[in-house]
């Protein structure tokens, strides 16, 4: 998606195998000295190393945000720094979105949804209206979460569940309803 609208200057990867991804050249580690002339994006989809990269290099970098050309992003809609919208998504009038937030491909946020810094929602993730996510919580792919539901910070919500009451923070919700902590799925 960056490569559709801004000049890519180089990728930084830990792996000292990897030499270019997509024809431009990887950099290698990111040194704590490196002085950046350009914006940077944390292509990570792990919302707690994103949000340890971003805590990082926050006090001396700008993220970019983007947007994809075929989203629908409401201009009574809020977006914080270093966030992805993908292609075909939908976010709708009164939605205030953090910071580093992946709203993945045919994700649909409805009206008046308050989403935390960190969060990703997959593919095809249905949010109804008035909704408010924590922090760093991940909803999976298709999951629907039905309208005015509350769900805390660093949770994750199973691919394709229904989530229909709200959910606190820490916790795995899988199919219609929360799961015992004892089973421990999804730490
Ligand atoms: C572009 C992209 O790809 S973006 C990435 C989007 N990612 C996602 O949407 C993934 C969301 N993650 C999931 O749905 C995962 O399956 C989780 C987090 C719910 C569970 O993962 P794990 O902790 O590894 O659980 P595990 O795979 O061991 O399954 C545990 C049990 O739950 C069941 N289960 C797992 N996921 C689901 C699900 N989404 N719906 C219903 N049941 C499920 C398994 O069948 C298993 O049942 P069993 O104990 O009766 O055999």
């Amino acid at each position: 998606m960056i490569d559709s609208y801004e000049k890519i200057h180089g990728i930084f990867d830990d792996d000292p195998s990897k030499k270019e991804v997509l024809g431009y050249p990887v950099l290698g580690y990111l040194p704590d000295e490196f002085i950046f002339n350009s914006d940077l994006f944390i292509a990570i989809g792990d919302n707690g190393v994103r949000r340890a990269l971003s805590k990082r290099l926050h006090h001396r970098v700008t993220f970019a945000s983007i947007i994809h050309e075929s989203a629908i992003f409401s201009r009574r809609a809020e977006l914080g720094s270093g966030c992805v919208v993908m292609e075909g998504s939908i976010i709708k009038v009164g939605c205030s979105l953090g910071e580093q937030v992946i709203v993945n491909t045919g994700a649909s946020i409805d009206h008046d949804c308050l989403i935390g810094d960190f969060v990703h929602i997959a593919p095809q993730a249905t949010l109804c209206g008035g909704i408010q996510l924590g922090e760093g919580t991940l909803i999976g792919a298709n999951a629907i979460i039905l309208p005015g539901v509350k769900i805390g910070a660093w949770c994750t919500i199973g691919a394709g569940a229904i989530v229909h009451q709200d959910v606190p923070d820490h916790s795995t919700w899988i199919g219609n309803r929360l799961q015992d902590k004892r089973l421990k799925i999804g730490g």
